[in-house]
């Protein structure tokens, strides 16, 4: 690593980044490029998040491609880790240690003596509420605290490069509040803070930026009020239990503003699902014929309100426009990042309905 390397930027890029575990495809053709700031990187279970970050933590290496963190590979090149700080998923603490103790150590790790090591972790475990838990042992701590513990530890040696794997999970809203303040400060002071999340709201309190990930491949990277366009363009399901569910479905059927729905199924016999491109239009006429058709109705939900319908939706999508079916994993379905780039927003249009 040269000098000029050593004080470059802060910055994440990946270049054509897969990564297999045996036949387990874990990432696929993965390329980005991230300057200082907050990025969220949101994506179901098991779509690749924590490989990545493992791999920008340079805890392994890319099976094919390059992973570059403030210019340099990351894998075995301590100058490169010094500059990375993680946070990971896993709830792998030393149950018999104060915070206190492990925070001092970690900083230790990264090069500073005694005195230091403890000054950093006392400062960086107040940043984050455990200022009066700090000399308990963690085998005590609730999942929130816990969850706290690995945070400060992550950013003691004031990291270009943060990395969270999850960080709010366990956490309730106060300790939230601390974390989500935390990681502001960090990005505004300059970091890169790469933020893994399958909630789309953790993400958007915090940035605008979002990268979505699923089956191992980038399927969107923008702003999140396109992810939410995306949401409001693919197809939407209302489902309502109800008394008279095909009375319904006809009467939904024959209002002018039922011209929106797509199809129309009955998952069971007290059930009607409703498949609709104009989701507001659709709640509205459900809930007008409800009430002058005199319906009782027992629920109304909608099964994909999450994120997870999106990451399908995307991925068949990609499949289908890549002309290899729904499976992107085994396929060579392209991303939409670069449809989803600054100014070319009509050309997603375009891609959306062809
Ligand atoms: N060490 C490993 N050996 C084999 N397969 C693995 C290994 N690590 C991850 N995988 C597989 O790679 C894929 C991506 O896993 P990864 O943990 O990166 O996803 P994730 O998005 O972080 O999921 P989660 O939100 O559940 O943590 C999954 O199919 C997973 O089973």
């Amino acid at each position: 690593m040269t000098a000029a390397a050593a004080s470059s930027q802060a910055s994440i890029q990946a270049i054509g980044v897969s990564k297999w575990y045996g036949k387990v495809t874990a990432l696929q053709d993965v390329s980005l490029q991230l300057k200082p700031g907050v990025w969220g990187l949101l994506g179901p279970n098991g779509s690749g998040k924590t490989t990545f970050m493992r791999l920008c933590a340079g805890l392994s290496k890319p099976s094919l491609g390059q992973i570059r963190v403030c210019g340099d590979a990351p894998f075995a090149n301590p100058e490169v880790l010094r500059r990375i700080g993680l946070c990971p998923e896993a709830d792998a603490l030393y149950d018999e240690l104060t915070a206190l103790e492990f925070v001092t150590a970690m900083a230790e790790l990264s090069g500073y003596s005694r005195k230091d090591a403890r000054d950093r972790a006392v400062k960086a475990l107040t940043d984050f509420g455990l200022d009066k838990a700090m000399e308990r042992k963690m085998g005590g701590y609730s999942r929130g605290m816990r969850q706290r513990a690995k945070l400060a530890q992550s950013v003691v040696h004031d990291p270009d490069v943060l990395l969270l794997d999850e960080p709010l999970t366990g956490t309730d809203p106060t300790s939230r509040h601390v974390i989500l303040d935390q990681v502001r400060i960090r990005a505004n002071a300059g970091a890169v803070v790469l933020f893994s999340t399958h909630v789309l709201v953790e993400v958007e309190a915090l940035t605008e930026q979002v990268l979505l990930i699923a089956r191992g491949q980038l399927v969107a990277q923008g702003k999140v009020h396109e992810i939410r366009d995306l949401l409001e363009e693919h197809p939407h399901h209302v489902r309502v239990d109800c008394d008279r569910p095909r009375d319904l479905a006809a009467a939904v059927l024959a209002s002018p503003e039922g011209e929106g729905v797509l199809g129309i199924s009955f998952p069971s016999s007290t059930e009607v699902e409703l498949e609709t491109r104009k989701p507001d239009e659709t709640y509205s006429v459900i809930a007008k014929m409800i009430v002058e058709g005199g319906f009782t109705v027992r629920s109304l939900t909608s099964p994909d309100a999450s994120l997870e319908a999106l990451f399908h939706y995307l991925v068949e999508r990609s499949g289908r426009m890549a002309g290899t079916g729904s499976d992107a994993a085994s396929g060579s379905a392209k991303p939409y990042q670069a449809a989803l780039s600054p100014g070319a927003r009509d050309t997603k249009k375009k891609g959306a309905r062809a």
